[in-house]
């Protein structure tokens, strides 16, 4: 069965992790990633998790009330019975969980991905091999490059102006595909000045159909 890959809104989340061992290092650093609020449980932790700034950790084994708040579960112990007791609790109080020993327990799965600013790129082989879904990611990284994150976000703050600005959908995709290719060759010329000139050109065309 294949995963759909939903894109999840997770800054200030509450997500708790439970398990302190090399696992859950690598689920906590994912959910940091994306600004989630993480608190740890377990009653050991390795030292790079005791390193980690500004999240919670609770030094003991979980308990029921620990779910209260919880939006989001990690089930990351080295016992498969007490990761699929975190993946029951959480199902019947409709938390989405995961249980990183066996995909039965999870409500989703972590992807490998590659990150540049709000862009992302994600894989998953729904569990068949982490290592596919890693050598995936690996292919992907020289063409999601820092300046294609860069590139979104000039794009992303033009969005607002050239709904209001540009008259139809058609011409808003040939000015945002226009600013991309501009971009893909060179970041740099991706300027103000170049901007407007070619922001002038779309909304004249649209003040000439107004005109007619
Ligand atoms: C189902 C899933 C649940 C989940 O964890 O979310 C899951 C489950 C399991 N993984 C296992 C093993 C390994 N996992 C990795 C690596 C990663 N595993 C990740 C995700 C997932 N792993 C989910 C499915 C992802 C998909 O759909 O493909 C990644 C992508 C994301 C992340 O962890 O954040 C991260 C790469 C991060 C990156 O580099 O980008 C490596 C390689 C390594 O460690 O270098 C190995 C050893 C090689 C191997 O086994 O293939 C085992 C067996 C343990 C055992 O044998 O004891 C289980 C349990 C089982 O399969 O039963
Ligand atoms: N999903 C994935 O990508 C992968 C998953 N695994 C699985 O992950 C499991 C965990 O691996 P590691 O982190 O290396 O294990 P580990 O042995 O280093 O750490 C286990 C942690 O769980 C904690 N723990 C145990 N019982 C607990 C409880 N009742 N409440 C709270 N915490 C508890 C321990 O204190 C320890 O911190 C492995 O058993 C393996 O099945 C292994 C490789 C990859």
């Amino acid at each position: 069965m294949a995963y759909f890959p939903m894109f999840v809104q997770l800054k200030n989340k509450k997500c708790l992790v439970i398990g302190g061992g090399r696992i859950a290092l690598r689920k906590i650093e994912v959910l940091k990633d994306f600004e989630a609020d993480v608190t740890v449980i377990a009653p050991e932790m390795i030292p790079q998790i005791r390193q980690i700034d500004k999240i919670r950790r609770i030094f003991r084994t979980f308990m029921e009330e620990d779910f209260k708040e919880a939006e989001l579960v990690v089930a990351a112990t080295n016992d498969q019975k007490v990761n699929s007791e975190i993946s029951k609790i959480c199902m019947q109080r409709k938390i989405p969980v995961n249980a990183v020993d066996q995909k039965e327990d999870c409500s989703f799965i972590f992807p490998s991905y590659v990150k540049e600013g709000e862009v992302v790129a994600a894989f998953s082989s729904g569990g068949q091999s982490p290592m596919i879904t890693q050598y995936l990611k690996e292919k992907i990284k020289p063409n999601l490059t820092e300046e294609l994150g860069q590139i979104a976000q000039i794009l992303g703050s033009l969005r607002a102006f050239a709904k209001s600005c540009i008259a139809t959908e058609q011409q808003r995709k040939e000015f945002y595909k226009e600013l991309l290719q501009i971009g893909l060759k060179d970041i740099d010329s991706l300027e103000e000045q170049r901007i407007n000139e070619i922001i002038q050109k779309y909304t004249k065309n649209q003040s000439e159909i107004e005109e007619q």
